[in-house]
């Protein structure tokens, strides 16, 4: 889950004023609507074309939603040092302004929660805020399993090529720099506020028109690897606002940390070369941890980039 507030430090106003304007008239963001029959041939071409879209009719009850974000803006009014007792993000826990090991800062405030572990928080009600979280989680496993059912079938691979995930969630409050997300999915869900924006496969950057009933979904660079690129993985970045603040909670499904990232013979289409090396997601994470957040983390493993 990741949280982002409003602006609070000054030093990082640059975030804002470096980022280049988004296009003005974008192309609209494909909408999934889940309870359609052909929704899995929308996902399909929506993946392809850009690793993104905006799924409605999701199932998600929005009293769990209200709840986690009621509980999640409750946390983060805490005083600092209540909420560093969520213990450092090494990986789980709270972070502000630094996102990561290697210098990237954001306008940001966080909370990165394992989802099978209880959350170690000091809000005024943890059992309240525990509740709140897995009824959250066990609603949007739910929909990103259906979700992900429908990519493999609409893919014709084996389920289990996709299904196989170890979830996180994260709560940002603000603004974060420009960086492909390394799981396999994730759904993201905020608050009515503008902010996100994606990159199209031309470089232009458009904005996304916020929704607080609807989730977005992003494809990482797992599944990117996995459809050998017919997938992209869409990068994307938050422009603080000024006025409001933005809180926003996103759901990971990465691969084990032994699962074997390779892309999919089945999707090879012809004589088509593979274009990754074979990595495990221990191996991908591990490469991941010495980068920068804008870094194309992939590169390393791109077998053209290697030879
Ligand atoms: O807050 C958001 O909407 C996106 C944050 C994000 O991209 C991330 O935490 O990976
Ligand atoms: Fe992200």
């Amino acid at each position: 889950m990741v949280i982002i507030s409003k602006p609070a430090i000054e030093q990082f106003s640059y975030i804002r004023n470096k980022q280049p304007a988004a296009a003005l008239l974008p192309p609209l963001i494909p909408i999934v609507d889940l309870s359609k029959p052909d929704s899995k041939h929308q996902i399909i071409k929506a993946c392809e074309e850009f690793g993104f879209f905006k799924v409605i009719n999701h199932g998600v009850p929005m009293e769990f939603i209200s709840k986690l974000e009621s509980e999640a803006t409750n946390f983060f009014s805490l005083p600092l040092c209540e909420k560093e007792k969520a213990g450092q993000p090494k990986p789980y826990g709270y972070g502000n302004k630094m996102i990561g090991p290697n210098g990237d800062v954001g306008w940001v405030e966080y909370l990165l929660l394992m989802t099978n572990q209880d959350p170690n928080i000091a809000t005024q009600n943890p059992e309240s805020f525990r509740v709140a979280l897995n009824n959250y989680m066990a609603a949007v496993k739910k929909m990103a399993c259906e979700i992900l059912e429908m990519v493999a079938d609409g893919l014709k691979i084996q389920p289990r090529n996709v299904l196989n995930v170890v979830q996180s969630l994260k709560a940002n409050v603000i603004g974060f720099g420009e960086h492909t997300d390394p799981q396999i999915i994730s759904v993201l869900r905020s608050n009515n506020t503008s902010g996100l924006q994606i990159s199209l496969r031309d470089g232009s950057w458009i904005s996304v028109p916020p929704d607080h009933h609807s989730f977005f979904i992003n494809v990482g660079d797992s599944l990117q690897v996995m459809t050998n690129g017919r997938f992209k993985s869409v990068k994307h970045r938050v422009v603080a606002n000024s006025v409001k603040s933005r809180l926003s909670m996103i759901y990971f499904c990465g691969p084990p940390l032994s699962e074997k990232i390779v892309p999919l013979p089945s999707l090879m289409r012809g004589d088509q070369p593979s274009l990754y090396k074979e990595f495990t997601w221990f191996e991908y994470k591990t490469s991941a941890y010495t980068s920068r957040l804008a870094d194309n983390r992939l590169m390393h493993f791109e077998k053209i980039a290697a030879s």
